[in-house]
């Protein structure tokens, strides 16, 4: 990760340090200050660390309960009825599995398309007794989420001294947006009973060997979803109150260590993605942050991944440009960037191959691999 050390965002507006528990920045959303005080804040956060938890966000907490009954009800489901929602394409119901490369995580998850017609089309496998109820819940949360994510963007335009301030807001509104929803069930080791065969068996990471012989590789280790950068503009992650979510985070001595992230039901954990690293000529970091799946309590998390419509050029914004800090990356639309991440694993650090120059990832658009 790019750790903008002795840039500050902006010369004339360094904000002093968001407040910071256990090393997490937290932004009070509704604090008293003006709004200036807020987007540097914002800004200041999403420069140093990528990352930081939202409170007084004014989401109310009725459509992430909606959300959350509504999902669990799925996860509750016998195996077979919870697979006419599957295999991922990437979008639908998935076991372990995460995206076409070999990745895997000891959690399932549905990941949706955010846009209302996906939605219905998608409600028809998860809930066969009443889609619409499902499609009304999930549209209902996505709304609320969705303004809160262009609060914050728009924050940052203003933080980071953007002529439109509202850029990035903007290609996140569009009516072709991207944009998906991902909820996330990190099943307890001992409820994985209620997984099918196949994937009782890839979670607790079983192998037979050829004399017959069981044999679990990984042992002990229990990864919910492996260390990787949201590939997006930014990502709003909201879970229940069951730790597990680690980001990785510059120390004092600018060393990069794993931080874990204290369970916070009532708060969005906010990421910056690899889209707005690139818009921001690497002004904003995008977090690399994985899951540690606990033993005894399940997690469900919900995470909206704001993106851009499939065409949208991601062209790095002028005002992020100086003689001292010259352009990083190539221009690219979303549509060639997921196309390559699709093609290279969780963990690649995908956006170094958009660098001014690397001529690399002409490869890794045909399928080659890390
Ligand atoms: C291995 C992969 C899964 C992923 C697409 C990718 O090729 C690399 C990025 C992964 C990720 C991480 C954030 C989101 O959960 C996600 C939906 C996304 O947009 O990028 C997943 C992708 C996935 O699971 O399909
Ligand atoms: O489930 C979580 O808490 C985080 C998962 C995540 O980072 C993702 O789905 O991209
Ligand atoms: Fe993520």
């Amino acid at each position: 990760m790019v750790v903008p050390t002795t840039t500050p965002v902006r010369q004339d507006t360094v904000a002093p340090p968001p407040p910071s528990s256990g090393g997490i920045p937290t932004v009070d959303m509704s604090a008293p200050g003006g709004r200036g005080a807020l987007s540097r804040q914002v800004a200041r956060a999403c420069a140093e660390q990528g990352f930081f938890r939202a409170v007084n966000h004014g989401v109310p907490p009725a459509p992430g309960a909606r959300l959350d009954a509504a999902t669990a009800a799925f996860f509750a489901l016998p195996p077979r009825d919870k697979q006419r929602a599957g295999p991922p394409s990437p979008l639908g119901y998935g076991c372990r599995s995460i995206g076409f490369s070999g990745d895997a995580g000891e959690l399932e998850y549905l990941l949706l398309h955010a846009n209302p017609a996906a939605v219905a089309y998608g409600a028809r496998s998860i809930d066969t007794d009443d889609p619409s109820r499902f499609s009304s819940v999930v549209n209902e949360y996505v709304g609320a989420v969705r303004q809160l994510a262009c609060e914050i963007l728009d924050l940052l335009g203003e933080g980071i001294g953007l002529k439109d301030p509202r850029s990035f807001s903007k290609l996140i509104t569009d009516a072709d947006s991207d944009s998906l929803l991902r909820i996330n069930h990190y099943p307890t080791a001992c409820t994985i009973h209620k997984l099918d065969h196949d994937c009782q068996c890839k979670m607790k990471s079983i192998v037979r060997t050829k004399n017959g012989n069981v044999v679990n590789p990984s042992a002990g280790a229990r990864i919910g979803f492996g260390e990787h950068s949201d590939p997006q503009i930014i990502s709003l992650l909201r879970a229940n109150d069951v730790n597990g979510l680690q980001v990785l985070l510059p120390n004092s001595d600018g060393k990069e260590v794993w931080i874990k992230v204290p369970a916070d039901p009532s708060a969005f954990f906010v990421n910056v993605g690899d889209l707005l690293q690139a818009l921001t000529n690497g002004k904003l970091v995008s977090v690399r942050h994985r899951v540690i799946a606990s033993t005894c309590r399940p997690r469900l998390s919900t995470i909206y991944f704001a993106a851009p419509p499939l065409h949208a050029r991601i062209s790095t914004l002028p005002e992020t440009i100086t003689a001292g800090s010259p352009c990083r990356y190539r221009p690219f639309t979303w549509a060639e960037y997921k196309k390559t991440m699709y093609s290279l694993r969780l963990s690649h650090s995908r956006l170094d191959l958009f660098h001014v120059g690397n001529d690399d990832n002409s490869n890794v658009s045909k399928g080659e691999q890390e």
